[in-house]
């Protein structure tokens, strides 16, 4: 048997290994360098121009190209030309083709283009297993690719009449697929025409006998018009045809690396075969495509192609004058209110290199709308723009009491910093920042110095802020990014020297998108705030013209870095004086204006205003007694709307008798009618007249929300000495409650204090129990342990702590008080709770400046030493010490 064929042997091997394949195979020619992409990707450019010229994103057809295949197209093109015709030179032997029949409803390949072939009819199959591939590799056999113009719908197997003039083209890569069966893509480069002079054999796959009809010595590789040596009718084509190709080419995009290739290209490629190029890669049917091909004449084939062209400049010309008045308006408008916009050097150049880009870039482009939402807010912001300063201390002092009533700690220290500010203009700092509890005015004081100032006013809630982007804004680079709160509201008040309100700085949060915290340092320093840099902004802009003032309920949580940058104000709650002037002069009145109505519909007694402060509210503030009286305010306007309705309806006399005679005006709010809106009063008890066993203590603690009044309970049983320690207590509270007992157990002896048998130590086969109630919230601090001391010395000696005395202090196992913190809020709130005496530590004298003078008079305000003290004047009475002498032995701790 002979020798099977080398390169038989190797196709059948690769055949196999095509049918056991799982995925994808692809082979490549070596020559693959000057393939595809150049022709295929203008067309798609064109295509997408024309069909969706919305929608083309600058960077799906940018890059298509890769570098080194254009350069190298020019000098493929040659070899490609000279290769092709040395292979059809007679002498090669080389004059049968094997032909590729191509479905023309596809497309048709014209020389010097490019196209994908999909191969899967047996025919071809045939023709690809058997003439293409070699081993791993392609062979690099000259195919002919003739359009099969016969009717689809004849079923017969038969390849006459066939259609005569075809596209030598040499396949550069083919892919493999087995799935979802058998075929081939081949990537075919076109090289030149063919007309099929005789066909040889129809199978397996077709043969022909065919001649060469683009002929090289026909190309002349010239630059211009004059070196072709084309002329008349020709050469005069050619060069229309040229002109239209350059006219084409200057209408796309310049900056897109593959347009620019073109563009050299047109000048670098012989005339002759432009035609056939610029058919392929402009939109035209396969029909047309099909009419070129079997224009053999040059002249013939400049003439068809030329319509295809115009046509298609014709259609962007179109296209380009649809999108212009978007477009370019646009960018002139914003050129001018840039030039406008008098911002600084820097900004000016960031907006016009914007500027420049927007012009060049299609409107469908995403960066289009982005770069117009930048410069818009460019031209938008301040830069320097501010309002005038009318500063007057006189005026404003009338003002600040106008608008609020006491706070004169408060008031005093705006004033003196107003009074500044006005002798020196270009005053830097300092940052001020109102603390204290909610509802206290310290948001609406500074409302009211800005009017004070006749400046603009913008809060910024931090509340739950806890991404930095928050205060910075997120750079341009991100999807959805925009400025941060600063940038944005100086665009909303339109002004560089507004008065910034930064409420609730102390609930900053953080997380692992960055630290709010951290970055608002930056706004509020005064020594580098001139040039605070938005990342979308990406340029400085200058805040130092804006007055910043922080308010805050604590100033536990904020970042010390943060709170050094400030001047910190405390602002206390109100005494149920205060709440009652406040009330009477800005509450009652603001929400009558609220609710429409005037002192003709309703009138509300001073008592019944103290009522609502303390029997229906218990707060540091005035928020939740502004909504009192709002409620009491909507009752009435119900009343009031209903009255009105009665005397203007029309109706009979027993319609208007059903329903209810309107009220009297004005509704006065008596107790009841108080009762009847509001209904049962929720703080009606006085919190004294509770106490009612041993072992309860009335303890003043301070929170966020201002001073609040809390007992301590203490139970024993029997046990082995264990105490237990309820109310969601931090350690320094255990602390403190360890420290009381060991100081009652030291001085048990003294004190005549026994455990549950009588006998001398208090925690012999006894178990203590103490309990903070509102267990859900967590309690912790020092200043309880006088509380828990007289808690516990009242549990064991039996007798009641008086009802009316509350106590803060700090304790140590010596017995001596030590001073707290809150001083005043712990006070205000013994009064609201109806106290009469309060405990406190010597110390803390000082401290007793701050609370108003009608509270003082209205408290006995008792200041201690020693725990001896306190237990004296906890008890009606005093709390006696036993005979001297029996005062020793003292018992042995068991802790
Ligand atoms: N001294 C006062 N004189 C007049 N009105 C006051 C006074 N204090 C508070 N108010 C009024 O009480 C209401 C609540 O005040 P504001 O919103 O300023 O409280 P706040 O201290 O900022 O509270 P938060 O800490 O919850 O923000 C406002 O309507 C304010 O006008």
């Amino acid at each position: 048997m002979p020798e099977k064929h080398p390169s038989r042997r190797y196709s059948a091997e690769l055949e196999s290994r095509f049918r056991d394949a799982e995925g994808i195979f692809v082979l490549s020619h070596p020559s693959e360098a000057f393939q595809k992409d150049f022709p295929e990707s203008i067309q798609d450019m064109l295509d997408r121009m024309t069909e969706h010229p919305d929608n083309v994103p600058e960077s799906s057809w940018r890059f298509v190209s890769p570098k080194s295949l254009l350069d190298n197209f020019q000098h493929s093109m040659r070899c490609l030309f000279s290769d092709c015709f040395s292979l059809l030179n007679p002498e090669h032997n080389c004059e049968y083709f094997v032909s590729l029949l191509t479905n023309i409803s596809t497309r048709v390949l014209l020389p010097g283009s490019t196209m994908r072939i999909s191969v899967n009819t047996p025919r071809n199959m045939q023709l690809v297993t058997s003439h293409l591939l070699k081993g791993t590799s392609l062979k690099s056999t000259i195919i002919g690719v003739v359009p099969d113009t016969r009717d689809p719908d004849r079923d017969t197997d038969d390849l006459s009449p066939l259609h005569s003039i075809g596209t030598a083209g040499l396949a550069v890569q083919v892919v493999g697929s087995n799935w979802p069966k058998p075929h081939y893509t081949l990537l075919i480069t076109g090289l030149c025409r063919f007309r099929i002079s005789g066909l040889l054999k129809e199978r397996p796959f077709p043969l022909a006998e065919v001649e060469q009809l683009d002929k090289l010595e026909q190309y002349t590789p010239s630059f211009s018009q004059e070196e072709t040596g084309a002329d008349g009718e020709l050469g005069e084509l050619s060069q229309k045809f040229y002109q239209a190709a350059l006219q084409l080419v200057d209408m796309l995009d310049m900056s897109v690396p593959v347009v620019a290739k073109l563009r050299r290209l047109l000048d670098s490629l012989p005339r002759e075969t432009l035609p056939d190029v610029v058919a392929s890669m402009i939109r035209t049917s396969n029909r047309e495509k099909l009419q070129v091909l079997d224009a053999v004449g040059l002249e013939e084939r400049f003439r068809r192609a030329l319509p295809l062209l115009t046509r298609q400049i014709e259609g962007l010309k179109l296209l380009q004058k649809s999108r212009k008045p978007r477009c370019f308006p646009c960018a002139r408008v914003l050129e001018r209110k840039v030039q406008a916009a008098n911002m600084p050097e820097a900004a000016l150049r960031v907006c016009l290199k914007e500027l420049k880009r927007l012009k060049k870039m299609p409107q469908s482009m995403p960066d289009y709308a982005l770069t117009i939402n930048y410069l818009d807010l460019m031209v938008e912001l301040p830069w320097d723009r501010h309002s005038k300063d009318h500063l007057d201390i006189g005026a404003a002092r009338v003002l600040l009491d106008n608008d609020h009533y006491a706070m004169d700690k408060l008031k005093r220290r705006l004033l003196e910093y107003l009074a500044v500010r006005q002798l020196k203009t270009s005053l830097k700092g300092p940052i001020l920042c109102f603390v204290g509890p909610p509802g206290v005015g310290k948001t609406s004081v500074g409302r009211s110095i800005a009017k004070t100032l006749g400046r603009e006013f913008h809060r910024i809630s931090l509340g739950g802020v806890c991404d930095q982007s928050d205060i910075r804004g997120h750079r341009r680079t991100y999807v959805g990014s925009m400025p941060g709160r600063i940038i944005n509201g100086l665009k909303t008040v339109g002004v560089n020297n507004p008065v910034f309100l930064l409420d609730e700085v102390d609930k900053l949060g953080k997380s692992l998108q960055g630290d709010p915290a951290s970055a608002l340092l930056e706004v509020l320093d005064p020594e580098q705030n001139h040039s605070f840099t938005d990342h979308y902004l990406n340029v400085a802009f200058d805040l130092s013209q804006v007055l910043f003032i922080a308010t805050a309920n604590s100033t536990a949580s904020i970042p010390p870095a943060l709170l050094d940058r400030m001047e910190v104000l405390h602002v206390s709650g109100y005494t149920q004086e205060e709440k009652l002037e406040i009330a009477q002069r800005h509450l009652i009145p603001h929400q009558l204006e609220q609710h429409g109505l005037t002192a003709k519909h309703i009138e509300i007694p001073q008592d019944t205003t103290l009522d609502v402060i303390s029997r229906y509210t218990r707060e540091a503030g005035v928020r939740s007694l502004e909504r009192k009286i709002g409620a009491l305010c909507r009752a009435v306007a119900v009343k009031v709307a209903e009255g009105q309705k009665v005397t203007q309806q029309e109706g009979s006399a027993q319609e208007q008798r059903d329903m209810a005679a309107p009220p009297e005006m004005p509704v006065v709010i008596d107790r009841v009618a108080l009762k009847d809106i509001l209904g049962a009063p929720p703080y009606e008890m006085e919190m004294s007249e509770c106490i009612t066993l041993p072992g309860v203590a009335l303890g003043l603690a301070w929170t966020p929300l201002g001073g609040e009044v809390m007992y301590v309970e203490a139970s024993r049983m029997e046990g082995e000495g264990q105490l237990t320690l309820t109310g969601q207590l931090g350690d320094v509270m255990k602390e403190s409650a360890h420290l009381a007992i060991s100081w009652l157990r030291a001085n048990a002896k003294i004190y005549q204090l026994t455990n549950l048998v009588g006998g001398p130590d208090p925690l012999d086969s006894t178990d203590i129990h103490l309990h903070f109630p509102a267990g859900a919230v967590t309690k912790d601090g020092p200043s309880a342990g006088v509380t828990i001391v007289t808690c516990l010395a009242s549990l064991f000696s039996g007798r009641l702590v008086r009802s009316d005395v509350a106590m803060t202090g700090e304790i140590t196992l010596r017995g001596l008080v030590l001073p707290v913190g809150g001083i005043k809020d712990k006070i205000l709130a013994a009064h609201r709770a109806g106290v009469k005496r309060v405990i406190l530590p010597k110390r803390n004298q000082k401290d007793l400046e701050d609370v108003p003078a009608n509270v003082r008079s209205e408290l006995e305000l008792v200041t201690v030493g020693d725990l001896e003290d306190v237990l004296n004047a906890a008890f009606h009475g005093g709390f006696a010490r036993a005979a001297k002498g029996q005062d020793r032995p003292q018992v042995t701790s068991k802790l």
